[in-house]
């Protein structure tokens, strides 16, 4: 019916004109036919124009503003890595250190950097525990003149970009996922810290060029249940207890690997429950001496069979003497363009007290120190990667390294609470909050 109606008033029915002004119709219809086509096409046209040119305008907008906020790059951030970089005394050497915000890493930066030779640092300010702490170690360190790149290792572009602006002699890599209990809650982050991210990193120390030399941190926990002591450098360490552990493992593995074929020169060290001044807020003696001034309960671990935990706690001053040893006394890498020229070096260390230091006692020291009373829970060791023990046999350290660790617990503990309260704000009235 509508059509109809159309039909009508676009056709007139009198006859006699009927032809012409169908004629004359139809031609008007083909003109406004046609130049609503021109007109839509016209439109078509602009708007085409308008995507494009916002599309590009947003492109524009995204590299540019990726540069404005990217953490590295630049002239300005390359002259910071070179200044940084920078070697002030006689056969020096050139670190990145990896992780160096981090509690080994902050130490083993500013030594090297005290003693002239050039450090950058590389770190990814995660929030695995208080990054502040972090970004306190960072300050720190820049007021010692060391530059750390907020970076991850997993980063191949940057790290290819450092290797590009500065030919380091040495890395120190110390940038993990740390913590044995934690990888029962995030299994995955062990995994992407402490294996893809050492492999990402080994394969920039391999194209290089000139190739470092590799220092870097393995950890105690690779002797997992043995229960042989002191642990040797020689015992077996194929029964890691957590993910932890067995991520360490892997990574000696993987360094040896990339040893054997690319020529890396490699130090592993494995540490033995490491504390002291800045250290890390995850770790029993620094949330103890927290919840014990807090007037908050501390839950203290004991064995199935009610005997004590112990450690071989070691302190940051004696470990940071061990690092340092192993790069001066690390060979050169012998690869280039992807092929060794010779065999390399390929060395691992226990860096530990050899005296190990029940749980409890830890406590007792902290309490008089703190000259506060712990509010103590005793629970058996849950099932979540701990071990009972660990000691360390260093005689290799010794003999290579010339490693002699000679701060003790009580020792180091007292230096360690000195700093918790200063830097917590607390008066000398301990306890109270200034
Ligand atoms: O030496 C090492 O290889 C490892 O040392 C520490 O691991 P851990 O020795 O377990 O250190 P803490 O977490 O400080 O625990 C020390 C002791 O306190 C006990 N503990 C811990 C926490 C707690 O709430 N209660 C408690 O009794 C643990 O069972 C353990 O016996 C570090 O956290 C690891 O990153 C490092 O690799």
């Amino acid at each position: 019916m509508m059509m109809r109606v159309l039909e009508d008033e676009l056709f007139p029915s009198t006859p006699g004109k009927v032809k012409i002004e169908r004629t004359h119709a139809a031609n008007r219809q083909l003109h406004r036919c046609f130049a609503s086509t021109s007109t839509l096409f016209l439109w078509a046209l602009l708007l085409i124009a308008l995507t494009a040119s916002y599309l590009s305008f947003q492109s524009f907008v995204d590299t540019s503003s990726r540069y404005f906020t990217a953490s590295w790059g630049g002239l300005h951030w390359e002259r910071q890595i070179r200044s940084s970089a920078a070697v002030r005394r006689e056969d020096g050497i050139a670190v990145l250190v990896t992780g160096a915000a981090g509690f080994v890493g902050t130490h083993v930066s500013l030594a090297l950097r005290r003693r002239g030779d050039g450090v950058v640092g590389l770190d990814n300010f995660n929030a695995y525990y208080d990054p502040s702490l972090k970004k306190a170690r960072k300050a720190l360190l820049a007021s010692h003149g060391v530059f750390v790149v907020e970076g991850d290792v997993n980063d191949a572009r940057l790290l290819a970009k450092l290797f590009d602006t500065v030919p380091f002699t040495h890395v120190m890599h110390l940038a993990a996922q740390a913590g044995v209990r934690y990888a029962i809650e995030n299994p995955a982050s062990y995994v992407h810290s402490n294996v893809a991210g050492l492999v990402t990193l080994l394969e920039a120390c391999k194209s290089a060029d000139p190739q470092p030399s590799v220092v870097w941190a393995s950890s105690s926990s690779v002797y997992g249940l043995n229960d042989k002591v002191p642990f040797s450098e020689l015992d077996g360490t194929d029964r890691p207890a957590s993910l932890y552990a067995a991520t360490k493992k892997a990574g000696e593995e993987i360094t040896h690997c990339y040893n054997h074929i690319y020529g890396l020169s490699i130090t592993g060290l494995r540490f033995f429950t490491v504390y002291g001044p800045w250290g890390r807020p995850d770790m029993a003696y620094f949330s103890f001496t927290r919840n014990i001034l807090q007037g908050k309960p501390i839950t203290v671990f004991r064995g199935r069979d009610g005997t004590d935990l112990a450690r071989d706690f070691t302190y940051i001053d004696d470990v940071v003497k061990g690092c340092i040893a192993a790069l001066d006394t690390a060979e050169a890498s012998t690869g280039s363009g992807g092929r060794k020229r010779s065999p390399a070096q390929y060395r691992i260390y226990n860096l530990g007290n050899t005296s190990p230091v029940t749980v409890p006692a830890l406590v007792g020291i902290l309490e008089r120190h703190l000259k506060v009373k712990a509010k103590k829970n005793v629970v058996e060791m849950p099932g979540n990667g701990d071990v009972p023990f660990t000691h360390a046999n260093i005689s290799l350290a010794r003999a290579e390294l010339g490693y002699k660790p000679t701060t003790n617990l009580e020792t180091g503990l007292k230096k360690f609470v000195k700093w918790y309260l200063s830097y917590y704000g607390y008066s000398r009235r301990v306890g109270s909050k200034s």
